[in-house]
């Protein structure tokens, strides 16, 4: 998913940015980077690995500036090269460094176009370098030596006309400020902030309000789909909605799964909607089941437990912790080959027999994608002596591909495309297998902001809202992106060298 982080502050920001990164962590755990601004200088460092190993001292002490921009990726175009790594820089006009969220769904048109027309150089694979120099080539057009808000308002109106997708990004321009903007369908999440300091108002942009929360920042509000917000440099605010017809379709795995509970986006609180999950689960469990013999319901850690929590309350039934988590490994689904992500939910949760022996369980996650964890856990689950083990998941079967910014290329990867419950129960081993409903799950969700009319629901139903996903273009990512196309292009990648990066 990837986590971004933009902070325009009265004093160097490079800690702030630091902390904020480890804070939006869980959205990206492949690269990180941190670039700051000083005078007309940009600083950079950028790497491969977690936040915490990617920057030290040394590192830190050469961020020097008053603003920055931030990210942790996860990778869904191009390679896992560092030099793919964010944020990315371009000299002209001005010097600009951006940082993204998302994924194009036509990076391939606007390659060849910034190629032929604008004549801009690409040096890797990354939809965001292209999301980059179509800024970069919109403000040029203006062809100003000073920049008014107007023209940077201009150049994001631009972007919005040529660029389709998933994106919200942050950028530094050179001598004029602190830039933000959301897609016009409002798919990708941004918030803004800020707290008052003894020199001044500082703000703040991430990706999930809770890296605000943890900054001590204010959260002002959401970017609207389509906005722009400018913090000049002498701190001032400036924002425009930059896009013809904006829309609001949030993006429903950040509910699901994505987002820390603690973050509130679109003004619905995340931990809120995850426990209204729980509840339109045990009522459809109910429903379907109503005299069921589950004993105790055990969430899957981490993203579940929320959910899990309320079924248990819901049926009246004991919710324990059946699985230890270690700590020090991350999210599996988000890493990039499945032999690691299999390998990983062995290292990550461990049983606790007790809580199984002689009991029908029901365990509990968020969400099903390849069926890597839940196939592992029951497993689990049974050989620590369960009885029956039945499962459910907080969200409805995930059948299609994400085009918007989640690694899910390919259809034929996901354990429920073209596969039906007893299907899917089947292959899990589990003795019983329960899905929420879509319009449960988007009820949970609108529940919290009833003006919310629409979400990108793509993954559970096929329809994407930027409208350009045609079953071709489809059929070409899954070629070019599949875990097996991705493996294969690594290993006889002569990768990318740096142009702006020091160790
Ligand atoms: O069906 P799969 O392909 O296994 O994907 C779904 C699982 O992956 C995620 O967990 P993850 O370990 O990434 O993170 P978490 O600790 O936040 O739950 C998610 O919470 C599910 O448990
Ligand atoms: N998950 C994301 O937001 C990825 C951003 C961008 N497409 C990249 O691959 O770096
Ligand atoms: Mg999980």
């Amino acid at each position: 998913m990837c986590g971004i982080v933009g902070l325009m502050g009265t004093s160097p920001v490079n800690q702030a940015i630091y902390e904020a990164l480890t804070v939006v962590q869980h959205r990206g755990q492949d690269a990180a980077g941190i670039m700051t601004c000083e005078g007309e200088r940009l600083f950079l460092r950028k790497s491969n690995g977690l936040v915490r190993d990617v920057f030290e001292t040394r590192h830190m002490l050469r961020l020097r500036g008053n603003l920055g921009i931030g990210h942790c990726r996860y990778p869904t175009a191009g390679s896992s090269s560092s030099a793919e790594a964010q944020p990315l820089y371009t000299n002209s006009p001005y010097g600009i460094a951006l940082a993204h969220n998302g994924n194009l769904t036509n990076a391939t048109e606007l390659r060849d176009l910034l190629y032929r027309e604008d004549l801009r150089h690409l040096n890797t694979d990354s939809d965001s370098e292209i999301l980059l120099n179509v800024f970069a080539h919109e403000l040029q057009q203006g062809g100003k030596l000073q920049l008014s808000p107007d023209d940077i308002f201009s150049a994001v109106s631009a972007v919005h006309r040529r660029c389709r997708g998933g994106y919200a990004a942050v950028a530094m321009v050179t001598g004029y400020g602190l830039v933000a903007f959301r897609d016009p369908w409002g798919i990708r999440p941004l918030v803004f902030g800020s707290r008052e300091t003894e020199h001044g108002r500082e703000y703040m942009v991430a990706s999930e309000s809770v890296a605000l929360d943890v900054l001590g920042f204010e959260l002002e509000r959401d970017l609207a789909p389509g906005e722009g917000i400018l913090i000049d440099m002498d701190g001032k605010l400036h924002s425009r909605q930059c896009a013809e017809k904006p829309t609001t379709n949030p993006c429903l795995f950040e509910f699901v799964y994505f987002a820390r509970p603690d973050s509130i986006i679109d003004d619905v609180s995340v931990y809120k909607a995850r426990l209204r999950m729980g509840d339109t689960l045990a009522e459809k469990i109910n429903r379907e089941w109503p005299d069921h013999d589950i004993d105790v319901v055990i969430p899957i850690p981490d993203t579940s437990r929320t959910a899990a929590l309320q079924v248990a309350f819901q049926l009246g039934v004991k919710y324990r912790e059946g699985f230890m988590k270690n700590r020090y490994i991350g999210r599996t689904f988000i890493m990039p080959g499945q032999q690691q992500r299999k390998k990983s939910v062995r290292q990550k949760l461990n049983a606790i027999d007790l809580e199984f022996r002689g009991k029908n369980v029901l365990l509990i996650d968020d969400s099903i994608v390849r069926g890597t964890t839940s196939r592992q856990i029951i497993q689990m689950a049974r050989d620590a002596g369960a009885n029956n083990v039945y499962f459910a998941s907080a969200a409805p079967p995930v059948r299609y591909p994400n085009v918007y910014g989640i690694d899910m290329p390919a259809a034929s990867e996901l354990i429920a495309h073209e596969r039906n419950n007893a299907e899917i129960c089947e292959l899990i081993g589990a003795d019983r297998l329960f899905y929420q409903e879509l319009p449960d799950l988007l009820e949970a969700i609108r529940r919290g902001n009833p003006a919310i009319k629409g979400f990108d629901t793509s993954v559970f139903d096929g329809q994407y809202v930027t409208g350009d996903v045609s079953p071709d273009y489809l059929s070409r990512l899954a070629q070019e992106r599949s875990d097996g196309a991705k493996q294969e292009r690594e290993a006889n990648y002569p990768g990318v060298i740096d142009l702006h990066n020091s160790n």
